[in-house]
């Protein structure tokens, strides 16, 4: 069974549209991270997907289930970490957790969920003592305590120093390992490439780019860029765009190793010794600010 999968979902506010028409699938045992920036409408889907809104237009499949009707059934082997969980803040860590296992029935997680995320010397302190990153770090040791099949996370690391972005990584990798799904929707590019198998980046409520980390990346131009000795008279014609900035020379090209080829079979024949050169495929950075722009 596909772990989640939507087909045309639509979400809006009154006459505004947060999701239009958007397509995506989980499978078994990966990591699919949710890209793009505020307000693109990554957590209208993740809510959609967790059954607190019901999808306006659109299939949307969570383990086989439309995840509004069986929003209840759901829960045993579905876990969500929102951006906001919303605890009582007077009770202790501890205490949340024994409160979350007992309205979360599922199978028996980690024997100590607080020590997975580092936060065993915190089980006695009440959630509103906590501190931001502490709060995440909780609100992942809920997430994982009932073993969930499946786990939808809204940005579980903003807010996390290095170190406990590291711990939360390694918990999420190894439930990675154990077969488990993971949806994630992140700020941090680094996140994505670290973790995710997939992922897809939204802009204005539709998907623009998704794909493995490969595909993605193979499908936007690389750069090749240089300094020459002199602003040269001609330039050779190359498959991708040429810029000169003064003498620095930048190629945008699809066609990496042919424009390299020419660009230094021409430096050669024109006798130029070329300074600073790199040849790069195009980072995530750039893939999101070209969406964006
Ligand atoms: N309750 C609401 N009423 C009206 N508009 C809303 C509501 N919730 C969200 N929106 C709008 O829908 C759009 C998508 O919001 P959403 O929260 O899904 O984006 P997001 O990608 O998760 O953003 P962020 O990265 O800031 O969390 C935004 O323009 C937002 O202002």
């Amino acid at each position: 069974m596909t772990p989640v999968e939507v087909e045309g979902l639509r979400a809006t506010y009154g006459d505004f549209v947060a999701v239009d028409g958007i397509d995506l699938r989980v499978h078994q045992g990966e990591m699919f991270a949710l890209l793009g920036t505020n307000g693109a409408g990554k957590t209208t889907t993740l809510e959609t997907l967790e059954g607190h809104r019901r999808a306006q237009e659109g299939q949307v499949r969570v383990m086989g289930l439309d995840p509004f009707a069986h929003r209840r059934r759901l829960a045993g082997t579905v876990a969500t970490m929102l951006q906001d969980s919303g605890f009582a803040g007077e009770l202790t860590a501890a205490e949340t957790l024994r409160m979350w296992q007992r309205l979360h029935p599922g199978r028996q997680g980690p024997a100590d969920p607080l020590a997975e995320v580092d936060l065993d010397h915190r089980r006695d302190v009440r959630v509103q003592q906590l501190s931001g990153g502490e709060r995440r770090r909780l609100d992942l040791a809920l997430a994982i305590s009932t073993d969930p099949d499946l786990l939808f996370l809204d940005e579980p690391t903003t807010g996390l120093d290095p170190e406990s972005r590291e711990r939360t990584w390694r918990v999420l990798r190894d439930l990675l390992e154990r077969g488990r799904s993971i949806l994630l929707t992140t700020h941090y590019l680094e996140e994505a490439e670290a973790l995710a198998d997939r992922i897809a980046i939204m802009h204005r409520g539709r998907i623009a780019v998704s794909g493995t980390l490969a595909e993605v990346v193979g499908a936007h131009a690389s750069r090749i860029r240089c300094e020459l000795p002199a602003v040269p008279d001609k330039l050779p014609l190359f498959e991708g765009e040429a810029a000169l900035d003064g003498r620095r020379l930048t190629i945008r090209t699809r066609c990496l190793q042919a424009d390299l080829h020419r660009l230094l079979t021409w430096a050669d024949a024109e006798g130029q010794t070329l300074k600073q050169l790199s040849a790069t495929e195009a980072s995530l950075a750039e893939i999101f600010k070209d969406v964006n722009s």
